[in-house]
């Protein structure tokens, strides 16, 4: 069995896991600094480090680097250990080539089938690193973050990282609002590109007779009014990322082209005579199902593999509810920071936010707590603070009943009229004037109301 470094500064900590190690038929070595394991480093190499993040003098990331540099091409996987993870130490240790990023405390069984994983792929070659290494410096910076602490997001963000390193097309996938827009920011500001530029595109937004202009740029005279010639979008990121959003909205014409560009790394401006090298990645996203649209002839298939190099699907809010919470607190103490306000969410706001289906994703979160924390009365939010909450049968059901179709105009406005004040005095507690409020009446218009309506 390979002997394992085990470096970390927490003494019971170390010397828990090297126990463990220990019991599953390994050598363990330990280093408690990054000086010390460097020095473990220059004999024989270990099977596998585990390395922490923390370290007294140096932080991990660094010494991973540093031992890149000390064994190039023969580094043995590493596994980053954190007490605490985030999507920048993630993404930025996937991004180094780490082999794997758990959080503390990791029990027996996991370190078990770590091991069952590590030891085949022991030859598989680490991922090259990305650039000098400053990874997320954007990211943390505020620029964008893709947060999310959820398994399903850990497991999105290890993609990133790893895919950060390489220069491959990625094809982003997930529903609106998923955070296909921040996954692809943050991909280009952790890879080696990130000081070139980032430009986005929503093919969906142009209309069609515009966006091959757009996007491939024009010669001079091309068409009338084309006066001067025009660099499009995908020269204009030379150098740096070129994001495509909603791919699958784009026409057969332009699909022909875009595969030209990922084939021969040129675009072919209208109206011009030679093709112009261009040097972009490509990022790719939609919110459809591509393989549908080539098994309906709507998309080119060959176009479809040569976006789809790296796949990365973002999963929906609901499909990893352990992230909502948390993210609502994010979106909550960003909301109040700009408002200059202090607020919180009751335990059961939390409650009702984590049931909540949520089928705008991320967005739908953030623009609801945006909207609370602009119109809740006191600090405390509760639960009919939410009340404005879409529930997904209401979502999918017409706006308009059968049974009011069939009603005359008066009588099926008094309907609608009659269960919207039932709803906001509910809401609202009996209390009339947060009712009122909450309609966007006046108090007086509200007692107009229930008097003819005979509400009590
Ligand atoms: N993981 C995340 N962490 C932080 N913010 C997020 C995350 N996911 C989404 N958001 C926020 O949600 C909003 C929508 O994100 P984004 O535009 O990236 O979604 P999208 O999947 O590209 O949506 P669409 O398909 O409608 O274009 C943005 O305000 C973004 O900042």
């Amino acid at each position: 069995m390979p002997t394992l470094l085990i470096v970390d500064d927490d003494d019971a900590f170390r010397e828990g896991l090297a126990e463990t190690l220990a019991d599953l038929g390994h050598q363990v070595v330990q280093a408690a600094s990054g000086r010390e394991a460097l020095e473990q480093l220059s004999g024989a190499a270990p099977g596998a480090i585990f390395l922490d993040f923390r370290l007294p003098d140096m932080d991990g990331l660094a010494v991973l680097e540093a031992m890149r540099r000390q064994r190039p091409g023969d580094l043995p996987p590493v596994v980053m250990l954190t007490a605490y993870a985030t999507s920048e130490n993630t993404i930025g240790a996937m991004g180094l080539g780490a082999f794997e990023h758990l959080t503390k405390p990791v029990g027996r069984a996991a370190i078990a089938a770590l091991l069952d994983t590590l030891f085949p792929a022991m030859e598989a070659a680490i991922a090259a690193p990305a650039g000098d290494g400053a990874f997320g410096d954007e990211a943390a910076s505020g620029q964008a973050r893709l947060l999310g602490a959820s398994d399903a997001m850990r497991a999105v963000q290890k993609t990133l990282g790893r895919a950060a390193a390489s220069d491959a097309t990625v094809l982003i996938t997930g529903e609106t609002g998923t955070g296909k827009e921040v996954a692809a920011r943050v991909l280009h500001a952790a890879s080696q590109r990130r000081n070139g530029p980032f430009v986005a595109v929503n093919c969906a937004a142009i209309p069609h007779e515009l966006l091959e202009s757009e996007l491939f740029g024009h010669a001079r005279g091309a068409y009338t009014g084309a006066v001067q010639e025009r660099a499009g979008l995908i020269a204009q990121a030379d150098g740096g990322t070129v994001f495509l959003d909603e791919i699958g909205d784009m026409p057969a014409l332009m699909q022909a082209k875009l595969l030209r560009v990922l084939q021969e790394r040129e675009v072919m401006p209208l109206g011009a005579s030679r093709p112009l090298p261009v040097d972009v990645r490509v990022v790719a996203a939609t919110h459809r199902d591509l393989a549908a649209m080539v098994a309906d002839s709507a998309f080119r298939n060959d176009l479809m593999y040569r976006l789809n190099v790296i796949p990365l699907r973002l999963p929906a809010l609901r499909e990893r509810s352990a992230d909502i919470v948390p993210l609502a607190g994010h979106f909550l103490a960003q909301a109040c920071a700009l408002g200059g306000r202090s607020m919180r969410l009751s335990a059961a706001a939390q409650h009702l936010l984590a049931q909540h289906a949520w089928p705008g994703n991320v967005r739908e979160l953030k623009n609801a707590i945006d909207r609370v924390c602009a119109l809740a009365p006191s600090a405390l939010i509760d639960a009919a603070d939410f009340g404005f909450l879409l529930q997904p049968s209401d979502r999918a059901a017409s706006p308009v009943s059968a049974e009011l179709l069939d009603l005359p105009l008066a009588q099926a406005v008094e309907q609608v009229e009659r269960a919207l004040i039932v709803h906001a005095l509910a809401l609202a507690a009996g209390n009339r004037s947060d009712a009122a409020r909450r309609l966007g009446i006046s108090r007086q218009s509200l007692y107009t109301k229930l008097a003819s309506l005979g509400i009590g």
